[in-house]
């Protein structure tokens, strides 16, 4: 018998042996067509920047959502991400042949232009026809949901594996010899086998690899994050066939990542660091918590230590940001899913060290919801209470797994009169039925979901921020803690673009998608609202369904300067500041603002005569 690292070896070679000799000597393999399997926050902004920056792949977004597919294809995508309007537009819409001058100048788009950019065809596509599109595909990208199981053997830490399964099953129907399956979803470690188990059982000696590709995307920066990441992590089987099939998902990203920031490792080092990553940053959020909850006890100022310890490189200043704990859709079950996975391999004392990082988190949370409940008297019944932020963090829509609800949950026990929320990002409308579907209609009688702040907090004792949004702070945005010292310098390769910059004249002499984009972006920020399409290149767009709850929203909207940016703006721009002044006068004594995530001076307020409470520090007034 084999040591069990020869094991894990065959086992890794075994993806890619079922008839291995059809590719193992052949040629660069040449990728015309990709299909994503699911339209959700990561397949749908990573298919639109790939199609975008590869005109000549085709790129297909498939998923068993009706709905979501109906609103990719119309003019209000179904999530919110700052650039992704643009960038789908241009390739799922095509793009206008235009003219536009080479050099930095006012007279940029003209007829007599030095640069003309050729009309580009639509390459990206959304559509139900999961195995139509599977069946055609070179790379089948699967990026369907893997969330934490709720019932059944390993409920509450193992992921719930039924939509990557389900997909796993039409792949292994349907897609043609030869194609390249690629993990984009966060799996469980070793995940890749059951894949390549699947695929043998239902199509014994058909060819296909498993690549491991996981994403890194965070939510409110995944268009920045997908045109210049820190990386990209493609994981194969250590054949030749293996490393051909990453060679050519490499080649897809190349098209605008720099080589060097792609990384290349086996299937399962792929796997596990993609767990280890969320749960290293996670660790970080409830590791600065559990701090803050001593610098509340001693008179310490959290944001003061976390300063203090970023500036060692050794530790770094990133993720050091004390609050009521992370949110999202990702961060608990991915170390979740490395508890399971250890607690599984019989490895209990590494299982328990990462539990403690998703209790911290929960403890961070319900302990500043303990504090809002004490500071006014313990009681809630008859008083109003003000959320400010519903999303999980700020400048996205996206709502799972967000801290606001939990404490909407534990405030909703004290019986209030009202519990207001107010999310400068998100659609009231549909933050109300996600709250009445998640909480129950009975219990959220009592919930009010306004589309502007003023009339959230018109009354309230006390206004709780539960999501860092800059609108909310009564401060300039602070400036970074100043990077460690020995950090490297940014390199120039894949260097964001400074919008304030024209990137004219271009590099090449035919610009390339991102000179566009950056020339695009450029000229938006310096017009302001004045032009949506200053390159002249858009075609119309597709038309929404009188249910679209955005073009609801916009034709509902009683927009007092402060409404949600969903629906009424075709992009969330964020607003100006809150004026505190006026929330302040409203807000019924005495009045209380609970600062959930270090957004708030507190000597500001004082002296408007409100209380404050903060997260890691004390500082009753
Ligand atoms: N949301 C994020 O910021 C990030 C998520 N991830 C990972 O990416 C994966 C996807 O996450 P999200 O995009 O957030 O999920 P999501 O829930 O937004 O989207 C998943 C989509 O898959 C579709 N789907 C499920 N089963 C299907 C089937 N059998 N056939 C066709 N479509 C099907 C669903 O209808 C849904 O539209 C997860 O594994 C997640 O852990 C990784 C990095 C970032
Ligand atoms: O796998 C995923 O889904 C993604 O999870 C995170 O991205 P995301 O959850 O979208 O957003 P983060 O910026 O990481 O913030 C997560 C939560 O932590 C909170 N946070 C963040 C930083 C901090 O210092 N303190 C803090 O409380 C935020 O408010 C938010 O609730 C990771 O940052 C991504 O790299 C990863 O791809």
């Amino acid at each position: 018998m084999g040591s069990l690292t020869e094991t894990v070896l065959d086992s890794v070679q075994q993806l890619s042996l079922n008839g291995a000799a059809n590719q193992a000597n052949g040629d660069k393999i040449t990728i015309r067509n990709i299909c994503c399997v699911g339209a959700g926050y990561v397949g749908g902004p990573t298919a639109a920047v790939v199609a975008f920056q590869n005109p000549h792949i085709k790129v297909t977004v498939v998923d068993r959502d009706v709905t979501r597919i109906r609103r990719w294809n119309s003019r209000h995508p179904p999530i919110y991400e700052p650039g992704l309007h643009d960038i789908v537009r241009i390739a799922r819409d095509g793009g206008r042949e235009t003219s536009i001058s080479g050099q930095p100048s006012d007279d940029i788009v003209s007829e007599k232009g030095e640069t003309s950019v050729a009309r580009r065809e639509p390459n990206l596509f959304f559509s139900t026809d999961v195995a139509g599109h599977i069946a055609e595909a070179d790379i089948v990208l699967v990026a369907v949901n893997t969330p934490t199981k709720e019932r059944g053997v390993g409920a509450g830490s193992a992921t719930d594996m039924t939509a990557f399964e389900a997909v796993t099953g039409f792949v292994a129907q349907y897609a043609r010899e030869g194609a390249i399956i690629v993990e984009k979803s966060t799996v469980p470690c070793r995940t890749a086998q059951l894949v390549a188990d699947t695929l043998a059982m239902h199509r014994p000696g058909v060819h296909f690899e498993i690549l491991s590709n996981p994403e890194f995307l965070a939510a409110g920066t995944a268009v920045n994050d997908l045109l210049y990441p820190d990386r990209i992590l493609i994981g194969s089987a250590p054949t030749p066939s293996g490393k051909r099939a990453a060679e050519a998902l490499l080649e897809v990203y190349a098209a605008w990542v720099p080589r060097e920031r792609i990384l290349t490792t086996n299937v399962w080092s792929s796997e596990l660091a993609k767990l280890v990553a969320n749960s290293m940053l996670a660790q970080r959020i409830s590791s600065i918590n559990s701090i803050s909850a001593v610098c509340e006890q001693t008179g310490a100022d959290v944001d003061e230590v976390a300063r203090a310890i970023g500036v060692d490189p050794r530790i770094g200043n990133k993720f050091l940001m004390a609050g009521i704990g992370f949110g999202g859709s990702c961060f608990k079950k991915d170390v979740l899913n490395l508890v399971y996975l250890a607690d599984t391999m019989g490895l209990p004392e590494v299982g328990e060290y990462w539990r403690q990082v998703v209790k911290m988190n929960e403890y961070a949370r319900d302990r500043f919801t303990n504090r809002v409940i004490k500071c006014l008297n313990n009681t809630l019944v008859g008083k109003k209470v003000t959320i400010l932020g519903y999303a999980f963090k700020k400048n996205t829509s996206d709502t799972r797994e967000a801290p606001a609800l939990e404490m909407i949950k534990t405030l909703l026990e004290e019986r209030p009169r009202e519990i207001a929320v107010f999310d400068p990002c998100c659609n009231p409308f549909v933050v109300k039925n996600e709250i009445k579907a998640l909480l129950g209609p009975q219990i959220t009688a009592s919930v009010h979901v306004y589309g502007n702040a003023y009339d959230a907090c018109k009354d309230s004792t006390a206004v709780v921020i539960a999501t860092e949004f800059d609108e909310f702070r009564n401060q300039p945005v602070p400036k970074p803690a100043p990077a460690p010292v020995d950090q490297p310098a940014p390199k120039m390769l894949g260097r964001k673009p400074n919008p304030k910059s024209d990137p004219r004249p271009f590099k090449e002499s035919a610009p390339t998608e991102n000179d566009l984009l950056a020339l695009h972006k450029h000229l938006v920020q310096r017009d302001g609202q004045t032009s949506e399409d200053p390159l002249d290149r858009f075609n119309v767009e597709p038309d929404c369904d009188d249910d679209c709850p955005d073009c609801i929203q916009a034709r509902e909207s009683k927009d007092n300067g402060f409404a949600t940016g969903m629906g009424s703006a075709e992009e969330y721009k964020p607003k100006e500041r809150l004026d505190w002044v006026r929330i302040a006068e409203t807000m019924a004594k005495p009045r209380w603002v609970f600062d959930g995530r270090g957004v708030i001076d507190s000597r500001e307020m004082v002296k408007l005569g409100v209380r404050v409470e903060s997260v890691g520090r004390q500082h009753r007034f």
